[in-house]
């Protein structure tokens, strides 16, 4: 501890560097993404400002205007529940251990997103960008590139799937032109990286959890999510959870109308951890079935994630080593995903 005198005694002080500690949020942003749409550039500027704040101060926040129709969400959480309505098998016969990239279903407890716990109480549907087999990055080792698995329907499930699909690429890229603003870079400055990302849509359905909960096992354990940043749909149900700077866990419940988006560790990178990529969880406690959608979204698989050069001076010298967006988030998933191993022979 320092000491400081002044006219009225002397005050103790903590040395702890020149940046002011974060004032602990206890409520959630929300930022109106009107103006990434209608182009006015006076309200792109509040929108780049307000963007910023919650990056820097929360990691966590709604989006509202965000043009997805409703439609489209209601049709995906329909589809959800009838998927994951069918017996085991049904489910089994796309399970994730079939495929070299994580696409897939895959049963309770298989994921452990905290490595300390002892499983993740939901069971998920992963896909992601539909890459043939034959394609260049697949066969020059870019796992996380692939094929899907498509349970075997009338079609309405893939369909339903894929529409909700396109439309969170369509909001991520509105997403990232924000995102820019708000780093003070011009609005298209990430466009070059993203033209064949690294996105993932999941679909979970977390039983209700009842009694006394060992916070060992819940619905998906304390972690941060790897890629840039995710867009969450909830389905009525509050379960969410978000940390904040005191280590106190603050409610995101489910908006009417909006998504939930937080960073994630690869623009945490990028910006040297001016954006934060907070750390959440959820348990389900409401004694009611619970549908949850998110949508990971990160760069192209080579595409190198370093600090930038705006985010790294004197007092604030680069963290981070330069990694591509794939050799990062192989190795996050190679850490929590019970069955995946890209260097195993896979069989369909
Ligand atoms: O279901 C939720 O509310 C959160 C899901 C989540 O954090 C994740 O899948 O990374
Ligand atoms: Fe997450």
């Amino acid at each position: 501890m320092a000491k400081l005198n002044t006219g009225n005694g002397t005050r103790l002080l903590k040395d702890s560097g020149l940046d002011a500690a974060p004032v602990p949020f206890d409520s959630l942003p929300v930022i109106d993404l009107a103006p990434i749409f209608n182009g006015d550039p006076d309200t792109k500027t509040q929108l780049a400002t307000d963007l910023r704040r919650a990056c820097t101060e929360v990691g966590f926040f709604y989006i509202k205007n965000h043009n997805v129709p409703q439609s489209v969400i209601d049709d995906a959480f329909g589809t959800a529940r009838r998927f994951f309505a069918q017996a085991t098998d049904e489910k089994m016969a796309i399970h994730v251990a079939k495929s070299k990239n994580n696409r897939g279903y895959a049963a309770l407890l298989e994921e452990n997103t905290d490595p300390t716990a002892r499983g993740d109480l939901h069971e998920s549907f992963d896909m992601a960008l539909e890459v043939p087999e034959d394609d260049e990055d697949v066969t020059a080792g870019a796992v996380l590139y692939g094929p899907n698995q498509w349970p075997e329907d009338d079609g309405k499930f893939r369909q339903s799937v894929e529409a909700y699909y396109a439309e969170m690429i369509k909001l991520s890229h509105q997403l990232l032109h924000a995102f820019a603003l708000a780093l003070e870079l011009e609005e298209d400055h990430f466009d070059d990286l993203v033209d064949k990302p690294l996105a993932t849509l999941r679909l979970l359905h977390y039983p209700p959890q009842f009694g006394e909960i060992d916070d060992r096992q819940i619905g998906i354990g304390a972690h941060s999510d790897y890629e840039c940043f995710t867009i969450l749909c909830q389905d009525k149900i509050s379960a969410l959870q978000a940390l904040n700077t005191n280590g106190e866990w603050i409610s995101a419940p489910p908006l009417p109308g909006h998504f939930v988006v937080n960073v994630g560790d690869q623009m945490a990178r990028w910006t040297n951890d001016l954006f934060t990529s907070t750390i959440h969880r959820a348990i389900n406690r409401s004694g009611l079935e619970r549908y949850s959608i998110p949508f990971f979204f990160g760069p192209n698989y080579n595409a190198v994630i370093e600090p930038l050069e705006s985010c790294v001076d004197e007092t604030h010298p680069a963290r981070y080593e330069p990694i591509t967006s794939g050799s990062y988030v192989n190795s996050r998933f190679a850490e929590t995903l019970a069955h995946y191993d890209p260097s195993k022979e896979y069989k369909l």
